[in-house]
């Protein structure tokens, strides 16, 4: 579960919340800690290839530093509405805009630009009278009071970076969910964070300690989503079945699972339609209730199911059979621009457009007491093979025991 990534900066606020005075929060030398935490995972996240971190950890990085720079002025500035009221509406909105905008080449003049424009828009509000628009734009003083138990955030930003949150959860369940789009909300949280307590460099600097860890446990989850899951259909792979298949209980079942004709299927629509076909029958697959599904290998896929049931098997595997068989494929001419990427094809028909149908064949068998996972794979590899010999379209299913 992606969500999982929001913990550390979670388990950061509920510290905060509770034991504000614990030991460890005045143990590490800020800014200096933060700043190094902030320059390894920069690090951690270059040796991956995770460029797009970049943008995220100099935006960061950048917002400590203000940060830092202003806190001390603005305690003596002493003003309602200072810098500090201003910054996070600034970082919020330039962070809202990061997770949507799409990311160039950091080696191209745009992905140089937009690396930069963070930074460069924080230093110029340093310049800019912000604080001094900000009242002259005659809101009611009621927004500018702060919440009860902070010193620096007002009703204004409560509003504001709700409305944020809003837009953000939504686009994070509008887009394909992904372990990044988790990690830079956390980032975002921990920003208004820093905020919050502003007042203490060292808390201040926790708040990036954790963004830091928000980034490196997201780091981890897109290596481990590169590993095990196939970019195709987004279903686990090989790798993957294999851990399960080591770890499968006593009562289970395998299904090996293959499209009919598949060759003839590309030779006559193109490659790029089978893609399309696989993509869907990945996201047809994973929608099934009651067994695991994996792509094993090029159009072929395996199915896990945790019980040995004959009855409920024979169900399911007509209920997958019966599933593919009747989904509509819309398939468009080549000249007309694709829409298939959202893994669903549209089931309406147009002109210029044409509906087929594909059919897959099943081979089940049910695991014996100490049956290894290759010699599982086998079997139902041996089912499958008699499917298709029986005609194709159907499900065989093996119950030796
Ligand atoms: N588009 C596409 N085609 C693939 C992919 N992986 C394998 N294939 C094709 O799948 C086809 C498999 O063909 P065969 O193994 O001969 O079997 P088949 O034509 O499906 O016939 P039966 O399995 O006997 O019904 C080959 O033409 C492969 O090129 C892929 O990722 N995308």
């Amino acid at each position: 579960m992606p969500a999982i990534i929001l913990l550390p900066v979670v388990l950061l606020l509920i510290a905060l919340g509770f034991y504000p005075h614990l030991a460890v929060f005045t143990l590490l030398p800020f800014p200096g800690t933060a700043y190094l935490a902030l320059a390894t995972v920069l690090g951690l996240a270059l040796l991956m290839r995770q460029t797009e971190w970049v943008y995220w950890i100099v935006l960061l990085a950048s917002h400590f530093a203000v940060l830092h720079y202003q806190s001390s002025r603005v305690l003596i500035a002493d003003s309602p509405i200072n810098y500090l009221t201003v910054l996070p509406l600034l970082s919020a909105s330039m962070m809202l805009a990061l997770a949507l905008l799409p990311k160039p080449l950091m080696t191209k003049p745009a992905g140089l630009l937009l690396l930069l424009s963070g930074p460069a828009l924080l230093l110029l509000s340093l310049v800019l009278p912000l604080s001094t628009w900000l009242t002259a734009a005659q809101l009611p003083p009621i927004v500018f009071n702060t919440l009860p138990g902070s010193q620096h955030f007002t009703w204004l930003h409560a509003w504001f970076c709700t409305i944020i949150a809003g837009l953000w959860l939504i686009s994070i369940n509008l887009a394909p969910r992904h372990p990044a789009q988790w990690g830079q909300f956390a980032v975002w949280l921990a920003t208004l964070v820093s905020i919050q307590y502003s007042h203490n460099l060292a808390l201040a600097g926790w708040a990036i300690i954790a963004a830091t860890l928000a980034i490196l446990l997201t780091l981890a989850l897109q290596m481990l989503h590169l590993a095990y899951i196939d970019e195709l259909t987004q279903l686990p792979q090989r790798r993957a079945l294999m851990s399960h298949l080591n770890r499968l209980g006593r009562r289970s079942a395998v299904c090996m699972l293959d499209v009919d004709h598949f060759k003839k299927f590309n030779d006559t629509y193109g490659h790029d339609v089978g893609d399309q076909v696989l993509k869907l029958l990945g996201s047809l697959l994973s929608q099934i209730k009651g067994l695991t599904a994996y792509r094993y290998g090029g159009e072929e896929f395996t199915l896990v199911f945790n019980h040995n049931d004959v009855e409920r098997l024979e169900e399911k595997l007509e209920e997958v059979r019966l599933a593919v068989a009747e989904y509509p494929l819309v398939i468009r001419k080549p000249n007309r621009p694709s829409q298939a990427d959202n893994g669903k094809q549209q089931r309406g028909r147009s002109a210029g457009e044409k509906t087929v149908t594909v059919t897959i064949s099943l081979g089940c068998c049910i695991k014996q007491k100490t049956e290894a996972p290759m010699a599982l794979l086998k079997r139902a590899d041996e089912a499958l093979y008699a499917a298709k010999k029986a005609g194709r379209n159907i499900a065989v299913l093996n119950t030796a025991q």
